[in-house]
């Protein structure tokens, strides 16, 4: 057991999903996995180790944020030794051609977080995606027929942020594709202890227009996104 999950050792897989949601890792194992069992029910945070086309292959909720999933990920590294680790989560859309459901594989991410300041003196680390995993999951969503976006991604600290339509406007300047919590947290972590990962993220609103998707959708649907990261999680 580590802090905040409740596994044995060897319960954890070493290829992981991480949603943000607890509840979508919960639809990701019963309807994806099959002979799943639950190893983590501690604050909620449901983990879940099963098979997905004959391999182990665990999920993961992260909850909210850079301080949660930092909390997720450091543990599942340090205490289970997870080596691929693939975020499922959502994301705002702020490009006028990226729409709602669009699914976007972040190569980087640029935040507000002032974690990796404080860890590097002041200087602005740039974390990236894993190349394997990136290339992995351009073919395997390009193979489905999927549209995928590739780019960056801002991972803010803030989901209500006062005057956030400026920055965001400059942000889509940048290419900036979509805003999100985690990946820079993800991604920093990942190359710390030298391990693989991937931010797969499907846009549930954007915020130029105002379309959205019910946070039902948010828990249970987006198939596409999981079975891209399924897939490259297990090639
Ligand atoms: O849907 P998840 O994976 O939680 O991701 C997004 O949704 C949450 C905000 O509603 C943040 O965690 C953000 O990153
Ligand atoms: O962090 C997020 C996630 C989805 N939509 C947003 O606008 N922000």
């Amino acid at each position: 057991m580590s802090v905040h999950i409740g596994a044995q050792p060897g319960e954890i897989a070493d290829k992981i999903l991480l949603p943000g949601d607890p509840l979508r890792a919960k639809y990701i194992a019963e309807n994806f996995l099959e002979d799943v069992h639950c190893y983590n029910e501690v604050r909620g945070m449901y983990g879940y180790t099963g098979t997905y086309k004959g391999e182990t292959l665990s999920v993961q909720g992260t909850g909210m944020g850079v301080p949660s999933i930092s909390i997720y990920v450091n543990e599942l590294i340090q205490s289970y030794d997870v080596k691929k680790l693939i975020r499922v989560g959502t994301c705002g859309a702020i490009q006028e051609d990226v729409k709602v459901r669009d699914v976007i594989l972040a190569s980087t991410s640029t935040t507000d977080s002032q974690i990796n300041r404080m860890v590097f003196g002041g200087i602005d680390f740039a974390p990236a995606a894993d190349f394997e995993l990136l290339k992995n999951a351009y073919e395997t969503g390009s193979e489905k027929g999927l549209h995928l976006r590739v780019g960056s991604v801002f991972t803010s600290d803030s989901f209500y942020r006062d005057n956030g339509l400026e920055l965001f406007k400059q942000l889509a300047q940048y290419k900036v594709l979509g805003v999100e919590m985690e990946t820079t947290a993800l991604y920093t972590l990942a190359a710390k202890f030298g391990r693989q990962a991937l931010s797969v993220l499907t846009v549930s609103d954007h915020i130029l227009t105002g379309e959205e998707t019910s946070a039902e959708e948010r828990q249970t649907t987006f198939n596409e996104m999981i079975e891209v990261a399924l897939e490259t999680a297990i090639k």
